[in-house]
């Protein structure tokens, strides 16, 4: 669902709906992480969400409108976990009235930036300041992610100097490809996932069969590339 298409109050509303009735049910307890997923445009925020919750890279993208949702429901020691992730767009005309939306109730925050493009890396303390005036709260999980691994011949962001980075801010940082089949882009969710569920974050009683679905029409409807 590109909710930036489909206007803010739709995508609370809906959002509130589906939990409200799902609440009046009350038979089974799931936990829902909400993780949100930011950086510049092109660093492949949507190819990473893509790669997590269905195991594919999509063929082609386009930039994200607002935000979209992808959702995948995990086991985590005997606990179904639902991860939400938020895909949000890096391109700022695309962003400015969503933004208040997904900054709201967040369980973690991935930054990505592209090892292929500097200025991506560059821009990183803006999103973190952007985080800042959001009041997300210092103990909110944060992980930087570096994408497209796969192209170590164009690198402009050395490891080190990513690492130092994170080091400064208190993430974890990992380098992956969400193009290159199994390069950790599963691992890195599920330590942010496994990492949550320590924590205490909103719990929602549903039936059991039934799911807040959000993922309703992602943008990439491409063949999947692998
Ligand atoms: N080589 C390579 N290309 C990638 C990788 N991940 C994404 N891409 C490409 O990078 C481009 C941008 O990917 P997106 O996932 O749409 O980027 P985004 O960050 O969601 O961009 P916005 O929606 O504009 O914020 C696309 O052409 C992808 O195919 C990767 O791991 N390796």
């Amino acid at each position: 669902m590109s909710a930036g298409s489909g206007g803010d109050g739709g995508l609370e509303s809906s959002l509130e709906a589906s939990i409200s009735s799902s609440c009046s049910f009350g038979v089974t307890r799931a936990r829902i992480f909400k993780i949100i997923v930011i950086g510049d445009s092109n660093v492949g925020k949507t190819c990473l969400t893509y790669r997590f919750c269905t195991s594919c890279f999509p063929e082609r993208t386009e930039a994200t409108i607002g935000v979209d949702f992808r959702e995948r429901t995990v086991d985590i020691d005997g606990e179904r976990i639902k991860i939400q992730l938020w895909d949000t767009a890096g391109q700022e005309r695309f962003r400015k009235s969503m933004v208040h939306h997904y900054y709201r109730n967040v369980h973690a925050v991935v930054f990505v930036y592209d090892i292929t493009n500097m200025a991506s890396f560059q821009s990183l303390p803006a999103w973190i300041e952007e985080c800042k005036q959001h009041l997300i709260s210092n103990d909110v999980p944060r992980i930087l992610v570096g994408n497209k691994c796969d192209l170590l011949a164009c690198i402009q962001v050395p490891t080190d100097m990513a690492q130092k980075f994170a080091d400064s801010h208190s993430m974890p940082m990992f380098e992956t490809s969400a193009k290159r089949t199994n390069d950790h882009v599963e691992a890195i969710f599920m330590t942010l996932a496994h990492k949550l569920k320590s924590h205490k974050p909103l719990i929602l009683s549903q039936p059991p069969d039934s799911t807040v679905e959000l993922n309703s029409g992602p943008k990439t409807l491409f063949p999947c590339g692998c």
